[in-house]
């Protein structure tokens, strides 16, 4: 199995272009279209960029790829075979954005919405032929993470999982196959993560700094190298119950967005978009930034991509 001829990205903000430029990669052509022309002018630069980041890498490429940009939906999707949804996390935009989707493709067409968490199930009642819609998260930036979640909804029919599982492995990526649960596996377990971390910064017990470099070279590292689960053994089962036993009880449990959080967002300090979040950034820092993570995830997907599983 190959990726589809013809694919179509429906929405080319921050993980729509990375996606595109995957898929052109993998030999498909690709359709990149947005409602807004200010975005669509952006993707192309984040198109290329994206690209290029790739030759970086330089994992396997099929010849023959391509992108074209548009704000005409009709022109998107026109006899696309591969449709992905990647408009803003709003449910009910999505449902109405997958509803002018299905109207303009065949019936046997995939559609895939890269929904960080919201239920298939949920969406999929907005659409005729429900079989053919499944969740397709991926993570960001998509172009660099070898890693797609595929969650059926309990409409979506096997062969549409089949056929994406496929897709996903016909361009060297990982398909984690799921069953559907609010959040997916990987946000559930990143949030998870992030939810402590907000905490213990929040409390003061450490410093920014000091909390990335932990998580960066403690649990970051080895995680990945060793899977969770694969750690439990390492480290022992009972080791886990007997931490476990007294720690559970003391993680942080909130159910809410941290306060902190909210009043970040009400002062506008939002990270990287509005140079400041949780860290502050002067001139050309953010792209700075920006330059430095993809050059260390550039380096660590090769020297990952050579060693053997555990
Ligand atoms: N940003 C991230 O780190 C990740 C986001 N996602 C998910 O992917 C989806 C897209 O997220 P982002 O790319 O971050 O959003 P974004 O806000 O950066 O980009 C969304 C794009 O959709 C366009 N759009 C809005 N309404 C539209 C419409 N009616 N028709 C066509 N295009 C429309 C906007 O102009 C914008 O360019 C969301 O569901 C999000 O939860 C998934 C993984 C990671
Ligand atoms: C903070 C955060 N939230 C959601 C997602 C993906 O859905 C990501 C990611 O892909 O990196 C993320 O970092």
């Amino acid at each position: 199995m190959s990726v589809p001829e013809i694919a179509t990205v429906v929405g080319s903000g921050t993980m729509g272009p990375g996606i595109a430029a995957t898929l052109v990669r993998a030999g498909a052509e690709v359709r990149v279209y947005d409602i807004s022309a200010e975005a669509l002018a952006r993707a192309e630069q984040t198109f290329a960029f994206a690209s290029g980041v790739l030759d970086q890498v330089g994992g396997p490429k099929v010849d023959g790829g391509s992108a074209t940009f548009t704000t005409d939906i009709g022109e998107a999707l026109a006899g696309s075979r591969f449709v992905i949804e990647a408009v803003p996390e709003k449910i009910e935009l999505k449902e109405s954005v997958l509803k002018q989707i299905e109207r303009l493709v065949g019936d046997d067409v995939i559609i895939a919405t890269n929904t960080s968490g919201i239920p298939i199930s949920d969406m999929a009642p907005s659409l005729e032929r429900p079989g053919r819609f499944i969740g397709m998260h991926w993570s960001n930036p998509p172009h660099l993470i070898p890693m797609i979640e595929v969650i059926p909804g309990d409409a979506t029919e096997q062969s549409t999982v089949d056929e994406l599982v496929d897709i996903v492995n016909s361009f060297g990526y990982h398909p984690v196959l799921e069953k559907e649960i609010a959040g997916f596996v990987e946000n559930r377990v990143l949030y998870a993560i992030l939810r402590e971390c907000v905490a213990l910064l929040d409390e003061g017990i450490v410093t920014p700094e000091a909390l990335d470099t932990c998580v960066k070279w403690g649990i970051g590292y080895k995680l990945s190298v060793i899977g969770p689960t694969r750690l439990l053994d390492m480290a022992g089962v009972d080791i886990y119950a007997a931490v476990s036993g007294y720690l559970n009880k003391q993680l942080d449990a909130s159910t809410d967005t941290p306060q902190v959080i909210k009043d970040k967002i009400a002062a506008g300090e939002l990270g990287f978009k509005s140079s400041k979040g949780m860290y502050e950034y002067g001139p050309g820092e953010v792209d700075a930034k920006r330059k430095d993570i993809t050059a260390g995830l550039v380096a660590a997907l090769k020297t990952l991509s050579s060693i053997t599983p555990v």
